[in-house]
């Protein structure tokens, strides 16, 4: 720290100012020489490629991590030797993907978690009880609904209001949009202005440009750990600009050349699949045909992909292949598996990477198969299989003896990914497959899915991207009310028709 640099609060524009700082984990520099001001009341953009320091530098400014080098100041002066608590206690909140939020209690009850054991016995709930009320009175929150009944802008917005709550001023958000509706994103962005303009500062990341764009007054990019640029208006660059920053590159979108598939036999036949949430007669794929499944949240695209894993229990439907006569829809997954089915969830928590193995034995753990002959294991074959897809995959790391626990959240979706593509599935089913993966990644990764879809491999997609689908399919299936209320091709897929498509019903 200079005695120069240290500035009177009040004094200095910036709520957080960082002066060369760094982060060494054992022999990665995740961060170095890192110089960068947060203007007071703003809402500033955080961008970079998976694994470019991002949740570092903010796991570093809101106490969860110790630097290895470098000052931070808040609000003018020097923190040092401070945890998450002490942040929190000065205002200072990271909000991460995974709301923290009790299930079992109200929503008013949970704006006051944060407070219970700092004010010890003298707490006048019943005020404290009315305030948490009043703070979501025009939020569209039941301050007494059980925040499990809650939608996911509900409970982001309800982390974010309890950050607000325990006095928040800055407020971090890691990927706050991941998986929202284009609708739920403009609600969450219209909530953030308001509390901008009541003062709350905002670091905000996410891989989407249109989003740093569209929220963001200024913004820094990171690559490989130090600062590759950024600006305080925003509005002046434009999203190319922005993606050279990130990537040091220009950027070459992927487009698959759409197939058609008149007149072939399908290679995948359900037929009348029927539980509490779908209610789907027929859909066939052909062999090698990528299908985007998409609609709001609740209306079938995910509980259909899920039944024909056997994640969610059906009361009929089958599922026939090429010729084979039809059969009963799979009960569990490892049944779906055994038919030669690859199922990719949206969780990479649930989705059960083993943290402490390394990224090797995790892609391949999928594929016993492929690895394992008369029940030996082959290490050459592990090793090759894992080999590739750590490459096929840009999994940014030293090899793939790392463990995973040590990868950025962007590279572990991308061990996630490689894994269920290494078990060479007949029907690939990828629920949100490039949430959280960089611009430039997700270029990578389309290609490998279209790929892999010309080996005669049928696919489907889930998601609430509509950029991804229009990029990737052949085909998108609309679903409402649990039925495939549209389907359309060719040149009818653009995102502006998606966008509508789901925006109709969310405003009917
Ligand atoms: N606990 C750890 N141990 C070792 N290395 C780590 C650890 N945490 C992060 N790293 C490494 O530090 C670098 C920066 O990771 P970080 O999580 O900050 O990236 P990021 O920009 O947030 O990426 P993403 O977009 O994928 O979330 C990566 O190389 C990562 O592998």
């Amino acid at each position: 720290m200079t005695a120069a640099s240290a500035r009177q609060p009040g004094e200095d524009p910036f709520i957080f100012r960082v002066e060369n700082l760094s982060k060494r984990y054992g022999p990665t520099l995740a961060l170095r020489d890192v110089s960068l001001g947060i203007r007071r009341g703003t809402i500033h953009g955080l961008l970079g490629e998976n694994g470019a320091g991002k949740s570092t530098l903010v796991g570093l400014i809101s106490g969860q991590r110790v630097p290895s080098g470098g000052t931070i100041y808040l609000d003018g002066r020097p923190i040092e030797n401070v945890d998450v608590k002490q942040m929190e206690k000065a205002g200072v909140f990271l909000v991460t993907q995974e709301p923290m939020i009790i299930d079992h209690v109200t929503a008013a009850e949970n704006l006051m978690l944060g407070i219970w054991p700092s004010r010890g016995g003298f707490v006048n709930w019943r005020k404290l009880r009315a305030d948490a009320s009043r703070m979501l009175e025009g939020t569209g929150i039941d301050p007494q609904a059980m925040a499990g009944k809650l939608g996911a802008v509900a409970r982001r917005k309800l982390n974010i209001l309890r950050a607000m709550f325990s006095g928040g001023k800055v407020i971090i958000l890691d990927e706050p949009t991941a998986a929202l509706t284009v609708q739920d994103r403009a609600h969450l962005f219209s909530f953030m202005r308001e509390l901008k303009e009541q003062g709350v500062t905002f670091i905000f990341i996410s891989h989407y440009n249109d989003e740093i764009l569209e929220i963001c007054d200024a913004c820094s990019v990171l690559r490989d750990g130090m600062l590759a640029g950024g600006t305080e208006d925003v509005g002046s660059l434009t999203s190319e600009q922005l993606s050279e920053l990130v990537l040091g590159r220009g950027l070459v979108l992927f487009q698959r050349e759409r197939r058609t598939f008149a007149g072939e036999e399908p290679a995948v036949r359900l037929r009348e699949v029927a539980s509490d949430t779908v209610g789907v007669k027929a859909f066939d794929l052909r062999p090698g045909e990528i299908v985007g499944f998409t609609g709001l949240p609740g209306a079938g695209a995910k509980e259909l992909a899920r039944a024909i894993f056997g994640l969610a229990p059906t009361r009929a439907g089958t599922i026939a292949f090429g010729t084979q006569t039809p059969r009963p829809l799979p009960a569990t997954p490892r049944d779906a598996f055994d038919m030669g089915i690859a199922f990719l969830s949206d969780d990479r928590h649930r989705d059960g990477l083993v943290a402490q193995m390394s990224i090797g034995e995790n892609i391949s753990l999928s594929s016993l198969s492929v690895v394992a002959r008369a029940g030996f294991l082959r290490p050459e074959a592990e090793q090759l299989l894992s080999d590739r897809y750590f490459r096929a995959m840009g999994i940014k790391a030293a090899g793939p003896a790392t463990l995973v626990d040590t990868l950025s959240g962007g590279n572990q979706q991308k061990v996630c990914l490689g894994r269920v593509l290494a078990t060479k599935p007949r029907l690939l089913i990828l629920d949100e497959p490039t949430r959280g993966i960089d611009i430039g990644v997700k270029q990578d990764v389309l290609r490998i899915i279209d790929e892999l879809s010309r080996t005669g491999v049928s696919v489907i997609i889930v998601s609430t991207d509509a950029d991804e689908i229009v990029r990737i399919v052949d085909r998108v299936c609309v679903f409402e009310d649990g039925t495939i209320r549209e389907e359309f091709s060719g040149e009818a897929i653009s995102s502006e028709r998606l966008r509508q498509e789901t925006k109709e019903k969310a405003d009917g």
